[in-house]
């Protein structure tokens, strides 16, 4: 699914689309005169590569990115299957029944008003984990795999018996769908998390998604906005923790005009705009940090290329938060993206 999540890179970065396209809904009208335009070609056109092709063109027509990706994940979705390349070779070439062939209508209808594949389709794969997708709800990026690897591989490293407590307990600020909380506990048994959200909708989504994997044991979630006075006061009866994950909004005021229109129309900007620097929620959660952490607690934080540069010389401005920039580490385009930050004081 890792290498399926990278091609569909429109969505998972934030890049520009350059104009908007006027988009109108393909009509039923339009593709069954497609569809019939071709006798002699009308079994190939019912099948599933036939419609695949059908409405890749029409994709490209239209300027839809990845236009083949798109049509290939709601075939496969409407035919029971994640990938256009798992179905079974003898469904490829198998007519379509017209309720099939109705609903990827349907659904490529949606794609063609630039609503993102994930929540065309509901359900989007993070860390192996099969998550749940709903507008306007953040859809977690491939990048934030490798912050979730990284956060993996650093406590393997540790050890993290105290007190009758066998495994770390983590705080998330900002969990979204629920992605990056799910995958730590589901990869580490004996870990506990508290996540947070200021958004109703991102706590729902992420409870529906804790039911679906079944871990409700060892989480717990709390709306909360951590820019709120006394917003600490909230997660202290359940700390110290032994470290601080996120993924905030980091992408600075002036950009979110540039953002493709299926981020800009259909995600909650409160999840990207992170200020005119992009800092906004990263120093209110470093502010918060020290009272939460346990000594030698650490962050990890996903961000913004510019920002590796931004946080050490506002940490160095904030001696008092006794917090140090350890490590920086680059994202599978080689840009800086992730953050180690470490309390190393009172
Ligand atoms: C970039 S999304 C990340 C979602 C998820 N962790 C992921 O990686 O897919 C940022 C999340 O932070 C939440 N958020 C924004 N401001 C916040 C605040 N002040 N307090 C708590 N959560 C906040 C948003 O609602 C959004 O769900």
């Amino acid at each position: 699914m890792r290498d399926a999540q990278i091609r569909l890179r429109i969505l998972g970065s934030f890049s520009s689309e350059g104009s908007e396209l006027q988009v109108q809904p393909a009509s039923t009208e339009n593709v069954k005169s497609t569809i019939g335009q071709d006798k002699k070609n009308q079994i190939g056109l019912l099948s599933a590569t036939g419609v695949v092709n059908h409405w890749t063109r029409v994709f490209e027509k239209r300027g839809i990115p990845e236009a083949q990706e798109s049509s290939e994940y709601i075939v496969a979705h409407v035919l029971g299957a994640k990938t256009f390349q798992s179905l079974k070779p003898v469904l490829w070439t198998q007519p379509l029944t017209p309720q099939q062939l109705q609903c990827i209508q349907e659904l490529c209808s949606r794609r063609l008003q630039r609503m993102p594949v994930q929540y065309i389709l509901g359900e989007w794969d993070f860390q192996g984990l099969s998550l749940k997708m709903a507008p306007p709800v953040f859809i977690p990026r491939p990048e934030t795999e490798e912050l979730v690897e990284w956060v993996l591989e650093e406590i393997a490293q540790r050890s993290y018996v105290v007190k009758g407590q066998h495994g770390p307990l983590i705080l998330e600020v900002g969990c979204g769908s629920g992605a990056i909380s799910l995958s730590l506990l589901s990869q580490l048994p004996e870990s506990q998390v508290i996540a947070v959200d200021k958004k109703e909708a991102a706590i729902s989504l992420t409870c529906e998604n804790v039911q679906r994997l079944q871990l409700q044991d060892r989480i717990r979630i709390i709306l909360l906005d951590v820019t709120l006075e006394g917003s600490c006061t909230h997660l202290l009866p359940w700390g110290p923790v032994d470290l601080i994950v996120s993924n905030p909004p980091y992408i600075f005021h002036q950009d979110m005009e540039q953002l493709a229109p299926e981020i800009r129309s259909y995600e909650d900007p409160v999840a990207l705009d992170g200020g005119e620097e992009g800092l906004d929620i990263i120093t209110h959660i470093l502010t918060l940090a020290p009272k939460l952490l346990k000594n030698s607690g650490s962050i990890f934080l996903e961000v913004d290329p510019r920002h590796p540069e931004l946080v050490r010389s506002w940490l160095q401005s904030q001696p008092d938060l006794y917090l140090n920039l350890v490590a920086v580490r680059r994202d599978f385009c080689g840009r800086p993206r992730f953050l180690h930050i470490q309390r190393s004081g009172p």
